[in-house]
């Protein structure tokens, strides 16, 4: 039987050619690799994501995680390797080209402009308009209610969406952020450390809001130093030591202990 530990170490055999089929993945990367000059972030890393399920990607400083994150979202290509989105390969020459195949990442800096509001930070280069020819002007009211509409089904609690977003909280802005994201149909949502600024009550707001995410059936891709929070959210956990994803483990089934001992490489994967 192929685990996906062995993915790493035979990075040519791709995750979908083991025991769980194709279709149970929305995304498989196989021997994912990238250099900067002579720095190999990433070394023929392998990793899967399962529809409706919070993957967490966890490692230690340096270990590739921002690497993987920017190869999946275009923002680098990777030098070899393979990614298939829903079982088809696919290539990103840029970060737009990842948003049209249907994954959407909130960054560290959540990309949101302080002086707009929430409904026109929602709509940020992707503005609906009515009318036709030299009449077609922007459908305001539309798109109100639609960030007023995706924030409600997404049980965030944040001002009218007409507000400026420098009005915002921390947490709300984080929120807001993932559901920009979550509003453009994404399959994928992939979010480095969203939390990572935040207080408890704050945390807790936008740890519902990815949950939320999840039963929606969308995939996410959490990126998190916080092990309590990676056990309490995640459905599987990659973790990821000098460049390679060594161990896949269900979220259920390990402990804080093994996952710090497979990020030292104390524990062999
Ligand atoms: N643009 C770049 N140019 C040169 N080296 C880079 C670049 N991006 C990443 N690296 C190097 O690649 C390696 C992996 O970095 P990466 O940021 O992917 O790790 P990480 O697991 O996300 O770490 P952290 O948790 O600190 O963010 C590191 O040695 C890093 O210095």
């Amino acid at each position: 039987m192929t685990t996906p530990d062995q993915y790493n170490e035979r990075p040519s055999v791709a995750p979908h050619t083991g025991t769980t089929a194709t279709r149970d993945f929305i995304l498989q990367a196989t021997g994912i690799t990238k250099s900067f000059g002579g720095v190999h972030a990433l070394k023929g890393a392998s990793m899967t994501m399962r529809r409706g399920e919070i993957t967490a990607l966890i490692g230690d400083n340096g270990a590739g995680k921002s690497t993987m994150v920017r190869c999946l979202s275009g923002i680098h290509r990777p030098d070899s390797g393979e990614i298939l989105l829903d079982g088809k390969p696919v290539t990103f020459e840029n970060p737009n080209a990842a948003i049209q195949q249907g994954i959407e990442t909130v960054q560290q800096n959540l990309a949101l402009v302080e002086d707009l509001t929430v409904w026109q930070n929602f709509f940020l280069g992707r503005e609906k308009t009515h009318g036709f020819g030299p009449f077609r002007t922007l459908d305001r009211k539309l798109m109100k209610q639609t960030a007023a509409d995706l924030l409600k089904n997404l049980a965030v609690n944040v001002p009218p969406v007409t507000s400026k977003v420098r009005r915002l909280s921390g947490g709300q802005r984080q929120a807001v952020a993932i559901a920009r994201a979550a509003g453009w149909g994404s399959q994928i949502v992939i979010m480095d450390e969203p939390t990572a600024a935040l207080g408890v009550q704050e945390t807790a707001r936008v740890e519902g809001v990815i949950e939320t995410l999840r039963e929606s059936g969308v995939a996410v891709l959490l990126i998190s130093h916080n092990f309590d929070q990676v056990m309490r959210l995640s459905d599987h956990v990659w973790v990821m030591r000098a460049g390679m994803a060594v161990a896949e483990r269900r979220s259920a089934e390990t402990s804080g202990d093994e996952l710090v001992a497979l990020i030292t490489g104390a524990k062999a994967a």
